[in-house]
């Protein structure tokens, strides 16, 4: 029994490990390949036509509610108003916009401007923190997760932030200068907007202020930098394949170019959501899902590209630590609890991944299988 028990945990290890970052060299980089005159689109990045974008990158939705943080702190009708408006986003899309947020738009456009000039750098700069080897953080193509059947049309510098004590700035981008500096204030900055944001959703839960913080023991976060470049055939691929977020929520900012998109009915249908200059969409993540025992949608969503205009967005992945302990927190009389039993967050995330990484080859199987049937 004990023998059979450590074969199953080595071979989750082993599924573990194999998650790593593939390789680079300057000839594979993305921004490479889209300097490329009359070029067409590599099949590694064609997705079958069920993928396919099926709504333009700028055909603005007006579904995803725009919500000003003005009065929040100050202001009881006022917080109570974006309490009401923050949880109809959540429980329809997992997803909203913030405006009058409290983060500076100097910073914003300091952060997005130096996160841009990174990825015009010569490959050689960007190659000097790539992942490959099991590093944590730096840059990498296309997910983080190897053996994907499609690539996405995307690079990504990806650094943790914080807890500050475990800071690595050996793998924090040093280029271009004052980048570095950017960053620790716009982190900084990006957490008290997570905790405020936090705490209206514990309220609209019923619960204490600090519930969802609580139920993170200390908030971890991750920044992920995506840099889409022009695509010579964007109908055929994504910059980002549908996904939600793991973590309990993730604040992202984007240019003005459009190209995230959301679903709630499964991927069937999807809105572009209307980027606003200076505003933050927030994404609820599994973590929050479950926390909210499923009454909060965790955002269902995807990035497309086009061939006009390369695009930036900066994602605030905010997240607990990983023992920390994943468990609806209200659950009403007469529900069920969405989840089994207790499981710790990096149980929950290994089990998200190792899903998304055999998800897509089973579903090339069965597509494979089929075609021979006909
Ligand atoms: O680029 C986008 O709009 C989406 C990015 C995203 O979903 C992510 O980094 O997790
Ligand atoms: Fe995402």
């Amino acid at each position: 029994m004990i023998h059979k028990r450590k074969k199953t945990q080595k071979s989750f290890q082993n599924k573990i490990r194999n998650i790593i970052y593939m390789a680079l060299d300057a000839s594979t980089l993305i921004t490479t390949l889209a300097g490329e005159e009359n070029a067409t689109l590599d099949s590694r990045f064609i997705r079958d036509e069920d993928e396919r974008p099926n709504v333009a990158y700028n055909q603005f939705s007006d579904e995803i509610p725009i919500i000003s943080l003005k009065g929040l702190l100050d202001d009881d009708d006022k917080r109570a108003e974006i309490c009401n408006k923050m949880v109809e986003a959540c429980e329809d899309w997992g997803v909203f916009q913030v405006v009058h947020h409290g983060v500076d738009d100097k910073l914003i456009s300091d952060m997005t401007d130096l996160a841009t000039a990174f990825f015009h750098l010569p490959p050689e700069e960007k190659l000097r923190f790539e992942m490959s080897g099991g590093k944590k953080g730096g840059f990498f193509m296309s997910s983080h997760l190897q053996g994907q059947p499609v690539q996405n049309w995307r690079e990504v510098m990806g650094y943790f932030t914080y807890p500050i004590e475990a800071r690595d700035y050996s793998r924090w981008p040093d280029k271009p200068e004052g980048w570095r500096d950017v960053t620790e204030i716009y982190s900084e900055k990006l957490m008290e907007l997570a905790y405020k944001l936090l705490e209206v959703l514990s309220e609209a839960m019923g619960l204490e202020k600090d519930a969802f913080a609580k139920a993170c023991v200390n908030m971890e976060q991750r920044l992920i930098v995506n840099f889409y470049p022009k695509c010579p055939q964007p109908d055929l691929t994504l910059g980002l394949n549908r996904h939600t977020d793991p973590g309990i929520i993730s604040v992202l900012l984007q240019d003005q170019v459009g190209g995230l998109q959301v679903t709630r009915d499964g991927g069937k249908t999807w809105i572009t959501v209307q980027p606003i200059q200076g505003a933050f969409v927030v994404n609820l993540g599994d973590h929050g899902h479950y926390l909210s025992n499923g009454r909060f949608k965790n955002a269902d969503h995807r990035a497309v590209v086009n061939s006009n205009s390369s695009r930036l967005s900066i994602a605030t992945l905010q997240y607990p630590v990983a023992q920390a302990v994943v468990y609806p927190l209200p659950i009403q009389e007469g529900e069920k609890a969405v989840l089994d039993e207790p499981i710790t967050f990096s149980k929950m995330y290994m089990k998200t991944m190792i899903k998304e990484i055999e998800l897509p080859k089973l579903n090339k199987l069965a597509k494979e299988q089929d075609s021979l049937k006909l």
